[in-house]
């Protein structure tokens, strides 16, 4: 029998008031034969708030994401969504409770326009299956308008009205992240994930990509969970942060108590585990 989790309260992080729990992971451990990418790792992410999980190479952060996007289901563990304790379920049913992500490699449509690959992130809502398309022409073309104008709201929103019609192959790589990002806010989840959003991007990239990863969450009150290397943007972005290293959580707060916590920092100056 699921029990409510206690989802009352609000907090305050570096003097922003976040929301109650909205995900919560309970000891998870992960393990892929004899490697264990996760160890009994537990934490929340809360309404509103901007979630960084950082951590060196292979400390498990790409894994708790793709846990948490039901790519992966773990060994060990509860995962609890919006006051329940999830079953495991596949992916595109994640996607239906309200997840949407994006990729640390681009995995966009490259010979389809920017406004079709974005019009793909809205099959998850979809009713009419093709045969009722076919069928009943009147209400899947009112599907269809309506699916189209969220679709034109968010082109609005992250500024690429001026290639909606181009194909994204032929895209600059920071646009196409920018789509991705689209394609994920199209589904328009309660819980944003983004793998490394600014990934490979030049410094007038990431500065576009934060300002819009702090519109979406302010104008559509997206929860957000990143991964993300550069310091400098987690520190600015995020409410909390969640440290992993060899798969084990090591530390759990907001940007100021991290930058001052030992085992960070030991982790990210590589001192020995022993
Ligand atoms: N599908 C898989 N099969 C086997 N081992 C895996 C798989 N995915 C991840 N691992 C292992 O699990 C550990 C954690 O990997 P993961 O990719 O989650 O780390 P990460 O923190 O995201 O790393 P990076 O920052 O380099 O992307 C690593 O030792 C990795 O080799």
């Amino acid at each position: 029998m699921a029990q409510a989790l206690p989802t009352e309260g609000w907090i305050t992080a570096d003097g922003r008031k976040i929301g109650p729990v909205l995900m919560e992971m309970k000891n998870i451990t992960l393990r892929f034969g004899g490697v264990k990418a996760i160890t009994d790792i537990s934490f929340d992410i809360r309404e509103g708030e901007i979630r960084a999980i950082i951590g060196p190479n292979g400390a498990g952060k790409s894994s708790m994401l793709n846990v948490i996007s039901g790519f992966y289901v773990p060994q060990e563990g509860e995962v609890w969504f919006r006051g329940a304790k999830r079953p495991p379920m596949k992916p595109y049913e994640v996607a239906r409770q309200g997840i949407a992500r994006t990729f640390q490699n681009i995995a966009l449509f490259e010979g389809m326009s920017v406004l079709d690959n974005i019009m793909t992130g809205r099959l998850t809502m979809m009713e009419t299956n093709l045969a009722q398309q076919a069928l009943w022409w009147g209400k899947a073309a009112r599907e269809e308008d309506e699916h189209r104008a969220a679709v034109e709201r968010i082109i609005d929103f992250l500024e690429i009205q001026h290639i909606r019609k181009t194909p994204v192959g032929r895209l600059p790589y920071g646009l196409k992240k920018r789509v991705e990002l689209a394609r994920a806010l199209a589904a328009e989840p309660k819980l944003l994930l983004l793998d490394e959003p600014m990934a490979g991007m030049n410094v007038e990239e990431k500065e576009d990509m934060c300002r819009f990863i702090l519109d979406v969450n302010d104008e559509f009150g997206t929860t957000i969970a990143l991964i993300e290397h550069d310091m400098g943007v987690v520190m600015d972005l995020s409410d909390r942060v969640v440290v992993m290293d060899y798969g084990k959580k090591i530390g759990d707060g907001p940007p100021d108590e991290i930058r001052s916590n030992k085992a960070v920092i030991d982790a990210y100056l590589g001192v020995s585990h022993e």
